[in-house]
């Protein structure tokens, strides 16, 4: 994640500052956006709002609005969540502006932050404006072009960050004349019945938790899986994902480990990744999670959505280790094949870490959902192809308020099958590397001696 400092603008490191707003403001706020009374176009309020009533005393204030992707834009058609968190400071500083839904854009950051042109361009520091409307204007017009650089972030910093989102952008509208089902990319997305098993979205829409619990199955403590994709949506997303293939457009691969499989947010199907976010993830987490292990309601706001493919003959497993999420999504699309299990081992900072739990065998759309830090990896393929869609979904709050690191629990021997030769130093202490790989241990020593360490 990047980080930028802000500092003098919202009073620390961007996302750490959030916090403790009186109710009273963030209900003035909403007061006054109702007695703002016009409408304009960009502001669509009621349905997306955190209620300020709910905001307890001592919580971050946060209201979430949407502004409408404005026409002639690449964001037109889109109804785009945007978050506003005042902080303490407020309003002597300016509320912090993140978008909740996924968008390639040369100023806006990682985890939907909008970059420091926008706080520029508000002129919050010459002259607060205490007008939500003020700030939701500005929105507007970030989408619509970017806003000059007045920047704060290092030049070489910004460079990279806009050169990244252009290249997302080629390749999303390079690939729009080629999609072979436009569905899967509408603005604004649906989530058509006949793609998500009823029952579920059923309970997720009406945030049941009960009904919800009734349509999932806790394979170990902390480990659930439910049926979720129909037939249709597994086919229409293989079918895409192949036809992508094809064209042999550049495309981000998911992660280090994985070389076959795309970032799907990165070939134009961001709207439908935050529609599974929003409308299933998110009840889903809240229903199955406590509020301390992925940061509470309404607090997974981004995510990274990405497929993976596993073949005998190109990846054909992936290694132990945890995700960079507080809540991961895991979809099995198909199709026909053998091996390929997902095996999970303990949570990432607890005693249990890197003990075997439970093996799960995929089954075409059937989900998988854990905690990020919940350790797993997947087996080696024997035969076929599997190919899943995974959504790590994370939370800007609980991420700010994270501790670092925590213990690693390294010292209690733990089950081979738990091992990392990607990420545990102590791989070769239990057990012999496979063939052909280099271990950890010694990646790090070749490391140390470039530095000359
Ligand atoms: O293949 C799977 O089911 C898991 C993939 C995974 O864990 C990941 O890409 O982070
Ligand atoms: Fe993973």
């Amino acid at each position: 994640m990047i980080t930028v400092s802000l500092s003098g603008l919202v009073g620390g490191r961007v996302g750490v500052s959030l916090a403790v707003l009186p109710a009273t403001i963030a209900r003035a706020h909403v007061a006054q956006l109702l007695a703002d009374g016009a409408r304009p176009s960009y502001l669509a309020p009621h349905a997306e709002w955190v209620d300020a009533r709910d905001v307890p005393a001592q919580c971050a204030a946060e209201v979430v609005l949407t502004v409408d992707g404005p026409r002639g834009t690449a964001y037109a058609g889109a109804r785009l969540r945007v978050h506003l968190s005042f902080p303490p400071a407020y309003p002597a500083h300016p509320p912090l502006v993140r978008f909740g839904s996924q968008l390639h854009h040369e100023q806006v950051l990682e985890g939907g932050l909008v970059g420091p042109p926008f706080y520029a361009a508000l002129g919050w520091e010459r002259k607060p404006a205490r007008h939500v409307r003020t700030v939701m204007a500005e929105v507007h017009q970030l989408l619509v072009a970017p806003l000059p650089t007045g920047s704060r972030l290092s030049r070489a910093t910004y460079l990279r960050i806009a050169q990244l989102q252009r290249l997302r952008t080629h390749t999303i509208s390079a690939y729009a004349p080629l999609r072979t089902h436009g569905a899967l990319f509408a603005q604004p997305p649906a989530l058509l019945a006949g793609w998500v098993e009823p029952r579920v979205l059923a309970a997720c829409d009406a945030r049941d938790d009960a009904a919800i619990r009734s349509c999932v199955h806790e394979l170990a403590p902390g480990v659930f899986s439910l049926a979720l994709f129909t037939p249709a949506l597994c086919g229409l997303l293989l079918d895409e994902l192949r036809g992508f293939e094809r064209t042999g457009l550049p495309a981000s691969r998911p992660n280090s480990m994985n070389r076959h499989g795309v970032i799907v947010d990165e070939i134009g199907m961001e709207r439908l990744m935050d529609e599974l976010r929003v409308r299933l993830v998110c009840p889903l987490a809240e229903a199955l999670f406590t509020e301390s292990d992925q940061g509470g309601s309404h607090s997974l706001d981004h995510h990274h959505a990405f497929s993976v493919t596993y073949t005998p003959s190109a990846d054909t497993g992936l290694d132990m280790h945890h995700d960079d999420s507080e809540v991961t999504l895991n979809v099995c699309l198909g199709s026909r094949f053998e091996g390929a299990g997902l095996t999970f081992c303990g949570r990432f900072g607890e005693t249990t870490y890197r003990k075997h739990i439970v093996t799960y065998a995929h089954q075409p759309g059937r989900a998988v959902l854990h905690l990020g830090r919940q350790r797993h990896g997947a087996d080696t393929i024997v035969r076929g192809e599997r190919s899943s869609l995974i959504v790590w979904a994370r939370s800007s709050s609980y991420r700010a308020r994270a501790p670092d690191e925590p213990p690693m629990h390294q010292r209690v021997a733990p089950d081979l099958c738990c091992l990392s030769y990607t990420h545990d130093i102590d791989y070769e202490t239990w057990q012999e590397l496979p063939p052909g790989v280099v271990g950890k241990r010694e990646r790090l020593a070749k490391l140390r001696a470039m530095g000359g360490g």
